[in-house]
């Protein structure tokens, strides 16, 4: 049994592979592990390396190997557009590659809505020909309140994709239709076969997407990552 795990901007996120089945472990505490057989961590970060080392040492899991994933140029069968290929984000990159396992020779568009959100186009030869970088939703909505004296917000989010009737929700459906109007636009420049979302505030967006093939994949980066074990 194998360790991964996804370490965002926002928070990590952690699934186990056993006989090459992924299964997400949504609670990643030290005494869950502990029970657990596993032979090696796979990880990749887009975080600092202040984050990776506490991460490290509450895990209690120092005395296995630990296997960090990085963005490369080309790997099983996926080609990364970037010139210098490791400066794209690596869960963008893993979600290429889960991708590709998953609708092997379709064309995608892959949205990761976490911290930011990422749009990635990958053709049906799985060549990558680029992307977006957006704010994610949250953090669009902390950047109005905070460069703003009147604009507040409340806790708990509810944008809908309607006109807002007072700052709260013209705020927060305002953020949502930007990130809806990205995708939208995304599809407009260059449709694909499926369209394939991940990240933390999937379940935001994906109702509005209801006219295209849309896949929501929140193991998408797993599978990506799954794809570099060793056995
Ligand atoms: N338990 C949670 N903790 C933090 N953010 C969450 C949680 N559940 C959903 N979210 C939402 O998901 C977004 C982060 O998505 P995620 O995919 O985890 O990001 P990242 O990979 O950048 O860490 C946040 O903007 C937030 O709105
Ligand atoms: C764009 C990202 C911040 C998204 O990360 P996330 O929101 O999932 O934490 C990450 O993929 C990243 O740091 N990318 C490096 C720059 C690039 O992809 O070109
Ligand atoms: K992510």
């Amino acid at each position: 049994m194998y360790l991964l795990l996804d370490i965002g901007n926002t928070r990590e996120k952690a699934a186990l592979v056993k006989n090459g089945k992924v299964t997400p472990l949504p609670q990643l505490a030290p005494e869950n592990l502990a029970k657990l057989p596993i032979k090696a961590v796979y990880f990749a970060s887009v975080t600092s390396q202040e984050k990776l080392i506490t991460l490290k040492q509450t895990l209690g899991l120092a005395h296995l190997p630990w296997r960090q994933v990085y963005s490369d140029a080309y790997a099983y069968g996926v080609r990364n557009v970037y010139q210098q290929p490791q400066t794209l984000g690596v869960d963008r990159w893993l979600g290429m590659l889960g991708g590709q396992s998953l609708f092997p020779g379709q064309s995608i568009l892959i949205v990761d809505a976490g911290t930011a959100v990422t749009l990635d186009w990958l053709d049906a030869n799985a060549q990558h020909s680029g992307g977006w970088i957006l704010p994610g939703l949250k953090m669009q909505q902390q950047a109005v309140v905070s460069n703003t004296a009147k604009v507040f917000n409340s806790e708990t989010f509810n944008g809908r994709l309607e006109a807002g009737v007072d700052t709260v929700t013209c705020l927060q459906n305002g953020c949502l239709a930007a990130v809806l109007g990205a995708i939208r636009l995304a599809w407009q420049e260059a449709p694909c076969s499926k369209l394939l979302l991940t990240g933390g505030d999937s379940k935001f967006i994906k109702p509005y997407l209801a006219e295209y093939p849309v896949s929501v994949e929140p193991l998408l980066i797993f599978h990506g990552l799954a794809r570099y074990i060793d056995m």
